[in-house]
C-alpha cells in the first residue's frame, strides 16, 4: 500500500504531514493527516486516533485542534483520518445537508444503495487505515487509543467498545452518545444501515454498553453552551449507561463553552496528557 506526501511541515520539533493513498475500502481518494513528535531514530511511538465531526476533513482538527505541543511533550503521534469518503462518483445528501454523505459517513460500512461501495468508513478506520500507518510510520501498534469529537466523538467510544484489547484509552469531546436516538445518529444510521434498528445497535454506544461491552474507562468533556447539547448529545445517556454497568466514565461539564474548536483545542492537553498516562504505564 503506496502512499502519497501531500505536505510536510516541522512542527515544535517534529513532522507535520498531510498524505493521500487510494483506498481499498471506500474505492476513493483518502487523504489523511499525521504528526510525528521528534524521536530517537529507532524508537516505537504510542498513537492517538482523532475521529472528526460533521462537515469535517483532516483539516479541521489539523489547523484548529492545538495537539502537537502536547504531542511533542509527551511522545504521542497524532492521526486523522476524514469523515467520508469524496470524489465526483461518490453520493452523497439528497438535498446536499451537512448531517449525511459528505463529510458524515458515521464511522460504519454502509449496507444501503447507493451507499454500499463508498461508505465504509468502519473498515475504513479501523483496518485499512490503522494497517498503512503501522507500514509507513514509526508507531508501537500496541500502544493505541481513540478520541474524537461529535460524530467522531461516536466513532471514537463505538470503535473502543469493540475493540477494547486495542485501544488502551479513549475520550471524547461532545459525542454523539446514543445516535439510535437522536435525530443526526436517525437519519444517517437509517440512511446507511436501513431501517431495521438491530444492526444500529453495534453502531450506538449506550446500545453497545446495554449488550455488555466493555472499556476500561472513560473521558468525556462537553460544554453547557453547546447548542446540540440537548438534542443530538445527550451526555445524561452515557453517564446512566456507564453508572449501571460500572464503566469508569470522567464526565466533565465545561461550563460557557459550545461545540467548536475553541472548546476542543482548550481541553485537547487534558485528554493527551489522559491519553499518555494510559499509553506509557
Ligand atoms: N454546519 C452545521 C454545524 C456543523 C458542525 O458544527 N460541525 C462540527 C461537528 S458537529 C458533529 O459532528 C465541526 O466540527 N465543524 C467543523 C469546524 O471546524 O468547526 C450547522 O451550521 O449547524
Amino acid at each position: 500500500m503506496t502512499i502519497q506526501t501531500v505536505s510536510t511541515n516541522k512542527s515544535y520539533g517534529g513532522v507535520q504531514g498531510v498524505y493521500r493513498h487510494a483506498s481499498l475500502a471506500t474505492g476513493t481518494d483518502m487523504v489523511f493527516s499525521v504528526y510525528v513528535p521528534p524521536h530517537a531514530s529507532d524508537a516505537r511511538l504510542p498513537v492517538v486516533w482523532y475521529l472528526s465531526g460533521l462537515t469535517c476533513t483532516h483539516a479541521n482538527v489539523t489547523e484548529k485542534g492545538e495537539f502537537r505541543r502536547a504531542c511533542a511533550e509527551l511522545g504521542l503521534i497524532f492521526v486523522a483520518p476524514d469523515t467520508s469518503p469524496r470524489g465526483p462518483d461518490v453520493p452523497g445528501d439528497a438535498n446536499n445537508a451537512y448531517d449525511f454523505g459528505l463529510g458524515a459517513g458515521f464511522y460504519v460500512d454502509a449496507t444501503q444503495e447507493p451507499f454500499a461501495r463508498n461508505y465504509r468508513m468502519w473498515s475504513y478506520v479501523t483496518d485499512e487505515l490503522p494497517k498503512l500507518i503501522a507500514e509507513n510510520f514509526p508507531v508501537d501498534v500496541k500502544r493505541q487509543s481513540v478520541m474524537g469529537h461529535s460524530m467522531g466523538g461516536h466513532g471514537a467510544l463505538t470503535v473502543a467498545l469493540r475493540n477494547p484489547h486495542r485501544f488502551r484509552a479513549a475520550s471524547a469531546f461532545a459525542p454523539i452518545v446514543a445516535p439510535s436516538q437522536v435525530p443526526w445518529g436517525i437519519k444517517a444510521l437509517t440512511g446507511y444501515l436501513g431501517p431495521n434498528r438491530d444492526t444500529w445497535r453495534n453502531h450506538d454506544t449506550v446500545a453497545l454498553i446495554e449488550d455488555g461491552a466493555k472499556f476500561s474507562g472513560f473521558l468525556v468533556d462537553y460544554g453547557d453552551a453547546d447548542n446540540f447539547l440537548k438534542e443530538q448529545l445527550k451526555p445524561e445517556l452515557l453517564q446512566e449507561a456507564c453508572t449501571k454497568t460500572n464503566i469508569p466514565l470522567t464526565l466533565r461539564r465545561q461550563v460557557g463553552y459550545d461545540h467548536s474548536y475553541y472548546f476542543i483545542s482548550t481541553f485537547m492537553g487534558d485528554h493527551l496528557h489522559w491519553h499518555a498516562a494510559r499509553l506509557t504505564a
